[in-house]
């Protein structure tokens, strides 16, 4: 199985070389993408890596020809830049995927794995590199963001409804608008509505729009946002708060493109893309009745999962250099050793967000100079719900569910026993996994779990544990 290598440094040409023969492959190395064109064809060519920086043709320049001369044969981008524009311009242009240099040979043979059916491993790191991006870019250069470019860039080449989840301040509507601004469509508006946000009372007007005369002040006929996204790209955001019955009329709209105003009978036709967000995971919330199953599905057709700051902290100074650089009195500021390590280590539990307010506070009170530690702000005391804590609370919710009588009679004393019956259940294996931990020892376990050594004894033997 042939694959032909097109880079103009030798040195990649040998790595990628040495490791695809280890591989089992027959590895070919050209050094442009003139030389890759003059190649004679063969039936054995698998794959084409291709550089995106190349004396003569560039890569993306010299896909087309390539298709022409070889065929449907994938092609996988090289690019030492792994920005989204580059990312979405090899997409475009038809390349099957795309390597961020440095090249690491986990994700070489995990791709190879993946393109070629032969066994994967896991894929890592890329170095990172700081510039300032303009305001509103999707900033980041981790192995988590650059999943989320890849996303972002196979999700703008197609129209198919996209769910982004991620806690909040993570940046999932600024993927959102990534995907629009990269897409057919970035030409039509992009319409963000956070559902929950809207008034009870008027939110159905809101979204289909309403005929004149409705209610009390509709003195003309309005068009909602589901209209005004026509042609464009409807933003969903907080999905899983949306209402029940509006999840239903929710769905005819996305199903049959068509919005009814209210007081109006005749539906109108409608066309947008539609992206939703969610920092719930919705199908718990679908299991709890919560969210309905058809729009679930309806929704879930692409995912793309917006990381945790906590999970990206390699991002941090790039992130720090972009949001300083986005207001005037950070342009001239200089973050000190101290406040860049208290940066990286800070939990952000308000992600971006709350890490774009701790450095703009910062600027403001270094007034353009020496950003120190002091300067920033408290962090943040709101816990996600995730980790240990979040884990184990909606294990508590699952339980209670399952042990919650449907058809429950407040005045049933037999059933008044929850609170007991949930303490016996995780008690148990409360005591079992410190006294584990304690190698057996009932006094340390005792001293651990902060009862008497007797209390300890004693709800060992009740709970049946020697
Ligand atoms: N990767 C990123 N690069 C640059 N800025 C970011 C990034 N992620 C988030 N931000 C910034 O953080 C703030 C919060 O982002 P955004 O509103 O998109 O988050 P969200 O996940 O939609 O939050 P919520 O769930 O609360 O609605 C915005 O100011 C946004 O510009």
């Amino acid at each position: 199985m042939q694959i032909v290598i097109v880079d103009d440094e030798p040195s990649i040409c040998w790595a990628l070389g040495e490791l695809l023969e280890e591989e089992g492959y027959t590895a070919t190395a050209v050094g442009s993408a003139e030389e890759a064109l003059e190649l004679s064809t063969t039936d054995d060519l698998r794959l084409i890596l291709l550089d995106v920086r190349l004396p003569g043709i560039d890569g993306i320049s010299a896909m087309p020809l390539l298709r022409e001369r070889f065929g449907p044969v994938p092609i996988v981008v090289m690019t030492a830049f792994g920005d989204l524009s580059t990312a979405v311009r090899a997409v475009e242009s038809g390349a099957t995927d795309y390597l961020c240099k440095p090249l690491n040979a986990d994700d070489v043979t995990s791709l190879l794995g993946r393109l070629l059916l032969k066994e994967r491993s896991e894929p890592r790191a890329a170095t990172p590199r700081r510039s300032v991006a303009p305001e509103g870019t999707l900033v980041g250069q981790s192995p988590a963001m650059q999943k989320v470019f890849k996303k972002v860039a196979l999700a703008a080449a197609t129209d198919v409804p996209v769910l982004i989840t991620g806690e909040s301040g993570t940046g999932k509507e600024l993927i959102a608008r990534a995907i629009h601004q990269h897409g057919s469509r970035r030409a039509q508006p992009f319409v963000p509505v956070c559902l929950p946000a809207l008034n009870p009372g008027l939110v159905e007007a809101e979204l289909f729009g309403h005929e004149r005369g409705t209610f009390t002040g509709a003195d003309a006929n309005r068009i909602g946002l589901l209209e005004a996204a026509s042609g464009g790209s409807m933003f969903l955001d907080e999905i899983g708060d949306t209402p029940l019955e509006l999840q239903v009329k929710l769905l005819r709209t996305i199903e049959y493109h068509e919005v009814t105003p209210v007081g109006g009978v005749r539906p109108r036709q409608v066309d947008f893309r539609v992206i939703a967000a969610t920092n719930q995971p919705l199908e718990r919330l679908v299991q709890q009745g919560r969210f309905r199953a058809d729009l679930f599905y309806r929704l879930n057709v692409f995912v793309i999962e917006a990381p945790a700051l906590r999970d990206r902290r390699e991002d941090i100074p790039l992130l720090c250099d972009h949001f300083l650089a986005g207001i005037e009195c950070g342009r001239s500021s200089v973050v000190s050793d101290e406040a860049m390590e208290e940066l990286l280590k800070r939990p952000w539990n308000g992600n971006v967000r709350e890490f774009r307010n701790a450095i703009e506070h910062a600027a403001v009170l270094a007034r353009g100079g020496l950003i120190a530690a002091e300067h920033l702000p408290a962090p943040s005391e709101a816990r996600p719900d995730t980790g240990d804590v979040g884990r184990l609370s909606r294990c508590i919710v699952d339980w209670t569910d399952e042990a919650f009588p449907e058809d429950i009679d407040a005045s049933d004393a037999e059933l008044a026993d929850l609170y007991s019956r949930f303490l016996s259940t995780v008690e148990k294996p409360l005591l079992e996994a410190t006294l584990e931990k304690c190698g057996g020892n009932q006094t340390a376990a005792a001293t651990i779990l902060g009862i008497h050594r007797s209390t300890l004894r004693q709800k060992l033997r009740e709970a049946g544990l020697k």
